[in-house]
């Protein structure tokens, strides 16, 4: 279960988190798998990197199953985060960074299902300064997906991925939801959302605007599909 309470978080002079609060807790939810929604810009990196401690908050409280996370490290090693931009050392080649990521975190590592399932073998001895796009975004799923932690957060899960791909991550991810894994995701696409999802929090103006299932945000708006619903939001508050 997470936590947050009157979070703010300014950049010199822009706000961009205004006193947001938000309990993601599973047990009284519909599901295990959670949209972080909203515009570009409206900060949803931003509340990720907060739950990760990447960025400090200027104010506000972050629980973890109901413990303090502000200033402490220690429950990182429970939490699996695809960042939305993986920095790669170029020079690394994959095998490398893989065992280099496993002396970091010693514990027990699935690499070689994710190399298997994502035809990985061939790229193994390539630097990564040489991958294409979408190779890079399969060898950061397989640094996220190969630990067991009770907590997973993907931001822009799909980038670059073929449909083949794509097939396989939507996999993964639904394993881990029937293994009881809570999972927080940000997306732009919808109809990618609209499959996985079970709740969506859908940022806005600094705070939380919408929190509920899909039938309930498509209710509220009148809307059938997903990206209507956003798109009506969004024109109504005039964004
Ligand atoms: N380290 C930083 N320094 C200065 N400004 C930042 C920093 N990180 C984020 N911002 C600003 O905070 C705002 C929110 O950014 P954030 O990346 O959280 O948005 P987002 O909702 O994830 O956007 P997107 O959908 O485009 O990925 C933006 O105006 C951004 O420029």
């Amino acid at each position: 279960m997470i936590e947050i309470k009157n979070l703010y978080k300014k950049f010199g002079k822009v706000e961009v988190l205004k006193g947001l609060d938000l309990t993601i807790n599973p047990n009284t939810s519909e599901g295990g798998i959670f949209a972080v929604l909203g515009p570009n810009g409206s900060g949803k990196t931003t509340l990720i990197k907060s739950i990760l401690g990447m960025v400090i908050p200027n104010k506000g409280e972050i629980e973890i199953q109901g413990k303090s996370v502000l200033k402490k490290h220690q429950y990182r090693n429970n939490i699996n985060y695809l960042p939305q931009i993986a920095n790669f050392p170029s020079n690394l080649s994959v095998n490398e960074l893989i065992k280099m990521v496993k002396n970091l975190r010693p514990k027990p590592a699935a690499d070689q299902e994710f190399i298997d399932l994502f035809r990985l073998e061939p790229f193994l001895d390539k630097k990564l300064g040489n991958l294409s796009g979408g190779t890079k975004q399969k060898v950061n799923i397989l640094l996220t997906f190969m630990f067991d932690s009770e907590l997973i957060i993907l931001d822009e899960p799909t980038t670059g991925l073929d449909p083949i791909s794509l097939l396989n991550l939507k996999k993964i991810i639904l394993a881990e939801k029937e293994k009881g894994k809570m999972i927080l995701i940000t997306s732009h696409i919808m109809s990618f959302v609209e499959e996985m999802a079970d709740e969506i929090v859908f940022l806005l103006d600094g705070k939380i605007y919408f929190k509920g299932t899909l039938a309930a945000i498509k209710e509220q708006t009148k809307q059938t599909d997903l990206e209507h619903a956003i798109a009506a939001i969004l024109t109504k508050e005039n964004v």
